[in-house]
Formats: structure tokens, sequence, C-alpha cells
């Protein structure tokens, strides 16, 4: 049969997906056809939910965002039963959150946390120290950039992040926001806290950066536009997930073997810092009419072989416990290992508590922090109208 799945092509993405697919088609005669997606997480929602809601047959399957489950769950296949035995070995709080009322809507290929990527002999040259917090690297940056622009290099910059307006930029927020002490947008029990001192310190040093220590064009910026300024060897700080590890380390890398990472900083006297949960998932299409192909590929793409080859060539998180104890895992993609904690402790968007208006409260979030990004009112007015706002939407029910 030929199977078609939906996935956003970042990085390798196109490459690995056929190295990944190749042992399934193989085994079972089958043949895997990759549609693919804009880059943007928010883009694949939208043209998701429209497929979907369309009762689309051409797609067997969707590669799922972590956030999505609790608005598509009713789209999907339960795939609790089938899939039992192979979820005892993947880490039980990533089965949860794509666990919706006891229907499982997706399986786990990858989980996700992003890193503070640093320039090592950028950082030994100038006689600096890995920052630990976002003051700090907000100096940093700055006296980085000075220094090789004033020798020469014109197109450095110091830090390159995620400021287009979408989900990435929520995940960066949120961080900023959540490692300054300031809460996280909405609480798990459903209390609106972005309001507040700590959360405007946050999103007021982060408006310091676009046209100082990071282009303007930042604002467009999603996760391979900070790569490709990164990968060229034109950033001394990146923030970015682990993909960006193996990118960075391949052949024709401008950073190979001259970069570090670490966990994100923290802020404002707050002492703690904070990673968004990301990770991606996949989905059997209820209008499939391949169906039982479709969840054997399911099956094949959440097993400990496809997350194997996965992490060696994309250098992505697994979700199976035991692969983090992998010698070659931890051989070819160190940070790895390294990131097993820190995807542990990350935190959560607020998709739980908000469920089905989840992506409106994001959009509200990006949008208020992008429109202080922008210089388009302050961090604490905007905030504010954006408590107004979600409370609205908190009182219509969520
Ligand atoms: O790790 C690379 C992945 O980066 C994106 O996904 C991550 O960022 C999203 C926000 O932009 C976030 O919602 C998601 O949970 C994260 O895993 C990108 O969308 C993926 O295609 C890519 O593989």
């Amino acid at each position: 049969e030929y199977i078609t799945l939906a996935s956003g092509i970042t990085g390798s993405r196109v490459e690995t997906f056929k190295a990944i697919v190749a042992p399934w088609e193989k085994a079972t005669g089958n043949t895997v056809t990759l549609v693919p997606m804009p880059a943007s997480t928010t883009d694949q929602f939208g043209q998701y939910r429209l497929w979907l809601a369309a009762g689309n047959k051409d797609i067997d399957l969707y590669q799922t965002d972590v956030i999505w489950a609790p608005q598509l769950a009713d789209q999907f296949v339960d795939l609790a039963d089938v899939a039992g035995e192979l979820m005892d070995s993947h880490f039980p709080s990533i089965v949860e959150s794509q666990t919706v009322n006891g229907k499982l809507v997706a399986l786990p290929l990858y989980t996700d946390a992003p890193a503070l990527y640093y320039r090592t002999d950028l950082l030994e040259k100038h006689g600096a120290t890995v920052p630990e917090t976002w003051e700090e690297l907000t100096a940093t940056a700055q006296m980085v950039q000075d220094a090789e622009r004033a020798q020469g290099n014109a197109d450095l910059w110091g830090f390159v992040w995620q400021g287009n307006a979408y989900e990435g930029l929520t995940c960066n927020a949120l961080e900023w926001v959540k490692s300054f002490g300031g809460g996280q947008i909405i609480e798990p029990n459903g209390d609106i806290s972005i309001n507040n001192p700590k959360a405007v310190a946050a999103v007021e040093l982060a408006a310091s950066w676009p046209g100082t220590i990071s282009p303007e064009g930042v604002l467009a910026y999603k996760e391979e536009e900070a790569r490709g300024v990164w990968q060229t060897g034109n950033a001394v700080f990146m923030r970015n997930w682990p993909y960006a590890y193996g990118l960075g380390n391949g052949e024709d890398s401008a950073v190979k073997g001259k970069f570090g990472v670490t966990t994100l900083p923290t802020g404002g006297g707050h002492d703690v810092s904070a990673a968004t949960l990301g990770g991606w998932n996949i989905a059997v299409s209820k209008y499939s009419e391949k169906q039982e192909t479709a969840i054997s590929l399911a099956m094949y793409l959440a097993s400990p072989e496809a997350q194997k080859t996965r992490a060696l060539l994309g250098s992505r998180l697994p979700t199976i416990v035991s692969l983090y104890e992998d010698a070659e895992i931890a051989a070819a993609a160190p940070i790895i290992p390294q990131w097993k904690d820190v995807f542990l402790q990350a935190v959560p968007r607020p998709s739980a508590p908000t469920k089905g208006d989840y992506n409106e409260v994001s959009s509200k979030f990006w949008s208020a922090v992008h429109n202080t990004l922008s210089g388009d009112g302050t961090a604490a007015e905007n905030l504010e109208l954006l408590e107004l706002d979600l409370t609205d939407l908190k009182g219509a029910g969520w």
C-alpha cells in the first residue's frame, strides 16, 4: 500500500525520514510518502485543522506537536489498545501528554527542550564566561559583538532566537517569564498569572535585544533562520532545540567543534532556569482508508529502532527511557544523555488547562510579546491587555 504522512520539514528531516522508514518499507512491502509541510508548527496546525475538519482521506498519518493533543483528539484513532505494551518503555509523562480522556491520541516520536548554544572560541578569545543570567548574556553578547565588529567581523550578532509571531515565540517568551519567576502564563489550575512585575521585567529585557545584540530581523526568525545565522558562524549565542546540535557539528558547518551547549539562563534575581517542553508525535487520521497499515507505521516510528536512528541522524531526544543509556547515541550526540534532566524538568505550555482554546491563548500571548518587541506598547501595557483578553476567553469557558 501507499501511505502518506504529513510533517514539517526542519533541518535534515527529509533525508533522515527516508532512512528511518526504509526498514519498515522493506519489511512490509509498503511505501511511505512524506507530505512536506511548512516549518512553522503554527502554519501546520492551521492546515491540519482545515484538512481534518473536511475529513481529508489523502493523509493517513500526521506528525503532531505535543500541544495539539487536546485540540485534535476527536480527529484521530485511539491507539491505547494497540500501543499499550510499547508505551511501557516510554517516559510516562510524555505518554500522558498524548492521552485525552483515556484516549491515546498519538504515539511519541521525540521530545524537545531547548539549549543555550554558545561559541567556545569567541568566549575564550574575549575572556568571557558562559552566562548564567539573561542580564549577563545581554552584556557578554554586546561586548563580544562590539569587539569582533571593531576587528572587521561585520556580520557577527550577539544572540539569535525565535522572535516571529508564532508558537516558537510563545516558547521563547515563556522561558524568559518563567526563569524570572513570573509564572507560566496560565497556571496548571487555570489561573491567569501573566500580568505580574516579574513577567513585565523579563519581556522588557528581551525587548532591548532586537537592533542591539540581535538583528532587527529576529522578529521574523523561526528555528531555521536562527540556525542559519548561527551555523554560518555569525552569532555568539543561540537559543534552539537539540536538532541544531547534530547539524552544527556537520561537515559543512562553520561552527563544527567550536560550540558548547548549556541550560538557558535565569533572570531578575531568580535562580531556576526554564526550558519549554516541546516534542512531536505520530497520529493516525480517523479519515484514513488504510488505518491498519497506518497504525503499523505509527508503531514502528515510535519503536526503539526508529527512535535510535532519529537520535543518531537528527540528534532528537528519544522518548524511550533505555535509549538514554545507549553508548552509540551518547557518542554520536552527547547532548542527548546530557539533556535527560533538562527535558524531564521542562515547563509545559498551558495546553492542558486551556484545552481546545490553547491555540487562541498562545496566539494572544505571542502577539502581546511580539508587539512589545516591535516597540508597539510597553510590556506592562501589553501584558495588562493580554490579561483582560485571556479573562474574557476563560469566561466563555475553556
Ligand atoms: O527540534 C526541532 C523542531 O523544532 C520545532 O518544534 C519545536 O518548536 C515548536 C515551536 O516553534 C514547538 O511547538 C515544538 O513543540 C518544538 O518541538 C519545529 O516545529 C519542528 O518541526 C522541529 O522538528
